[in-house]
């Protein structure tokens, strides 16, 4: 499995990229919340990769991170609170010398402190953000989509034998499909719109559900 997944991650992180590929990036965020892989060994394998000499594939590795972080819930969180993952990611900032790594870590690390600030069982994140602090590096203001995230992180996604919306019951014909806003399942009619999803860190559009579609319209309406 975890060598699937490196596949996916290693497209998404291509050196030669010259701006995200959001398509690999979701498709990694995917095989994680929908359980296709386990978040430990792919957690690894991002952790990996954030060593890579090219800091390009690094930037890259940590828009992948970034968005596995804000979508697939506790499961990405618990290995990301670790003093091993911790102590590489402040490495990424008091070691890496390209300064748009070193950027995009503070930037990233300072909201996830953030949104964790009230989560004991997260506390390793916490610590090595005020240590940083501390130690006097500059974290950047939040960004008002990182606030959003602090206020409702992707939920896992459902399982079941019928639309979440329609109740029709899956088969061969009427496949399943998730919703990327609740993580609801649903069948392909109730579930045909595609929108972004910034207070997850998703800016390409994905699939979403009529109810979160027609709730995201009102909004933008008011
Ligand atoms: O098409 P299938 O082989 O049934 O596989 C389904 C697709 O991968 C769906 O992706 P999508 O939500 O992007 O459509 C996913 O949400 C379902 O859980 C999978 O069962
Ligand atoms: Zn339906
Ligand atoms: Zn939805």
């Amino acid at each position: 499995m975890a060598s699937k997944f490196q596949k996916i991650l290693e497209q998404a992180t291509d050196s030669t990229l010259v701006e995200p590929n959001w398509e690999g990036i979701i498709a990694c965020t995917d095989m994680i919340r929908s359980g296709e892989v386990p978040a430990k060994p792919s957690l690894q394998a991002i952790r990996k990769r954030l060593q890579h000499e090219n800091p390009h594939v690094v930037n890259h590795t940590l828009l992948v991170l970034d968005a596995c972080v804000k979508n697939c819930g506790h499961k990405v969180h618990a290995e990301v609170a670790t003093r091993e993952f911790m102590e590489d990611f402040k490495n990424l900032v008091t070691e890496n010398k390209y300064d748009e790594v070193k950027n995009k870590s503070l930037e990233m690390l300072q909201c996830w402190a953030t949104a964790f600030a009230n989560k004991p069982e997260y506390k390793m994140v916490v610590d090595t953000h005020n240590l940083m602090k501390l130690a006097g590096f500059d974290f950047p203001s939040l960004k008002e989509a990182d606030a959003m995230f602090m206020a409702q992180v992707a939920p896992e996604w459902a399982d079941g034998p019928e639309c979440y919306r329609c109740r029709s019951i899956f088969t061969v014909f009427t496949r399943k499909h998730h919703c990327r806003a609740c993580g609801q399942i649903f069948c392909d009619k109730c579930s045909s719109r595609e929108m972004a999803l910034p207070q997850f860190g998703i800016e390409k559009e994905v699939r979403v559900c009529e109810t979160c579609y027609e709730k995201k319209v009102a909004e933008i309406k008011e």
